[in-house]
């Protein structure tokens, strides 16, 4: 017998299949995603103790929509599906999905009907995290509705004498009270017993990372100020030592400080060889006139691997350098679209946004992670808590946080707008409660004010704080108004063409983080 117990997530395009399969590792039972168009009996020869099925974009009465693996269920091994999955075991089971007309998006509140063995011993009343558009409306024959909310009333199901268990909702996302709960219920039932434990992530990243690179080889490393880029290079620092170059580039898309910032919270920590770059012109050239975020995030994209080539060249007389290191996260693959079927939700600049003529080998030690299992990696490796806790600043930086066309002079007044903003944040203590707070200018959109009894004629600046453990799902927070007051006072007094301050108050879902 093996010595831990498999389950698979069957992914059907989610955005969240890495996220069960982590919450699974983390109730120690071992946890691998396949596709959903794997043969059955390819599953079964990876000998499975239980199944979870993911959600997706698709709705599985739609023509071509990905199906349950045929013979699935006759497998006898027990199945939980979520969301897309709930659905495709309803309708493969004898079951009815709809689309209601009725759409769930972020937190829901769900009633527990009847405790089965998926609510065992939880509130009969919690909140849950939603993001759907169809609904089961019949559950298969043989099966108990356990849950229902006030807009789906079937919203979770169960027919334990087959091991059989699905959730509308999404217990794999930090914002479901019990959702953590109720994966381990599934997991317990299933008899999965919880024997696999997380191997030493940094041990391991920095072994494949010196296999990858070799005795030789060369790498030059996109250096940010943020947490991701400064643990991969600390794991590539100290898997080739000097052969190691950090590249910062100043795109012009930066806020106040960001600069300083890497020099002095990585910098002089790790010893670590940097070259800065202004590239400023370059990049805003590119940008000149662009609207669509999608064309902006690929111009950058693409003028950041530019910028890298350069500097491959410029530092050729020490050797060739074959390899770019980059933080890229899971969050920011699955994004832009690199699961299996996974919908294209915004192309990071790191990944969807990379030209196709890429001439760089890349390293991303972090590829598979969340964000905090890379602060976790950060404190292994001894960096400063200033720089694993720093809150995450998009790539892209402030060039996706004016809606409408980047120009020098926007830029400015969003500059000023961030730093009022970070400063009062920072100033009540709010740092570590919030996620990060984007602080948006709608560039193209202009209100009625009266300033110093005079018209004004000026922009709205967006505050869009928000809570996330991870990025992948996210709430707004819910920030004092006297905080909040202070912000829009400053921003309004000192920053001119700006003369009205709007709070976000949407969750994740529907909407982003970033406006684009
Ligand atoms: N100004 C920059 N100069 C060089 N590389 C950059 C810059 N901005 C981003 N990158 C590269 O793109 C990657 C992805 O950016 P991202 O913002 O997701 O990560 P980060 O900045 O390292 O961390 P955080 O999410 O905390 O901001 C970075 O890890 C880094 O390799
Ligand atoms: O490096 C990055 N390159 C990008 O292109 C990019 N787009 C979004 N973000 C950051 O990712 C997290 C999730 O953001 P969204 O909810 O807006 O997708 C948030 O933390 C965002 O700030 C990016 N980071
Ligand atoms: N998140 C999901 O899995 C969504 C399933 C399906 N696309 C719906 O909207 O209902
Ligand atoms: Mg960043």
């Amino acid at each position: 017998m093996s010595e831990f117990d498999t389950v698979l997530v069957v992914d059907f395009g989610a955005q969240y299949a890495q996220l069960i399969a982590r919450r699974v590792r983390e109730c120690h039972v071992y946890s691998e995603i396949v596709p959903s168009t794997m043969p059955v009996e390819e599953m079964m020869a990876k000998n499975p103790k239980a199944i979870i099925l993911s959600g997706g974009p698709s709705s599985v009465y739609a023509e071509g929509a990905p199906a349950a693996p045929v013979g699935l269920f006759e497998t006898g091994v027990p199945t939980f599906g979520i969301c897309y999955g709930f659905q495709a075991m309803a309708q493969a089971l004898g079951g009815q999905v709809a689309k209601t007309g009725v759409a769930e998006y972020g937190g829901t509140r769900l009633d527990v009907v009847s405790e089965g063995m998926l609510f065992a011993g939880l509130p009969v009343a919690q909140s849950v995290w939603m993001s759907h558009g169809d609904s089961v409306a019949a559950a298969p024959e043989g099966f108990l509705v356990t849950a229902t909310t006030a807009e789906t009333p079937v919203a979770a199901f169960e027919n334990p004498g087959r091991g059989l268990y699905g959730v509308q909702f999404h217990p794999e996302v930090l914002h479901s009270d019990h959702g953590q709960a109720v994966l381990k219920h599934f997991l317990d039932a299933a008899g999965c017993r919880p024997a696999w434990t997380m191997l030493n992530i940094v041990e391991d990243a920095v072994e494949a990372i010196r296999a990858q690179i070799g005795p030789e080889g060369r790498a030059i490393c996109g250096l940010s100020g943020g947490v991701d880029s400064a643990v991969a290079a600390a794991m590539v620092q100290r898997a080739i030592g000097d052969r190691l170059t950090c590249v910062f580039v100043d795109h012009g898309l930066l806020r106040q400080g960001e600069a300083e910032q890497v020099e002095r919270d990585f910098v002089d920590v790790t010893g670590v060889k940097l070259r800065v770059v202004d590239a400023q012109e370059r990049f805003l050239k590119a940008l000149d006139g662009v609207t669509d975020p999608e064309e902006k995030r690929k111009i950058i994209g693409r003028e950041f691997i530019r910028v890298f080539e350069d500097e491959q060249r410029a530092i050729l007389a020490d050797g060739p350098v074959e390899f770019l290191v980059q933080g890229t996260l899971y969050p920011d693959v699955v994004e832009s679209g690199g699961g299996t079927g996974t919908a294209n939700i915004k192309s990071h600049h790191n990944v969807g946004g990379l030209p196709d003529d890429l001439r760089f080998t890349l390293v991303e030690p972090l590829r598979a992670l969340f964000k905090d299992e890379v602060r976790r990696a950060g404190e292994e490796l001894g960096l400063p808590s200033a720089m694993v806790w720093r809150q995450p600043f998009p790539g892209p930086g402030l060039g996706i946080r004016i809606v409408g066309a980047v120009t020098r002079e926007r830029l400015e007044i969003l500059r000023e707008a961030d730093v009022i903003a970070r400063e009062e944040l920072s100033r009540a203590g709010l740092d570590r409660d919030i996620w990060q707070c984007p602080v948006v200018l709608l560039a193209d959109v202009r209100s009625v004010g009266v300033q110093g009894d005079g018209r004004t004629y000026g922009h709205p600046i967006v505050l869009r704080p928000v809570s996330s453990e991870d990025a992948m799902t996210a709430d707004w927070s819910r920030l004092p108004y006297d905080v909040l007051a202070r912000i829009s006072t400053r921003i309004t007094n000192e920053v001119r063409e700006v003369n009205r301050v709007v709070l976000d108050v949407t969750s994740k879902p529907p909407g982003t983080i970033e406006w684009e």
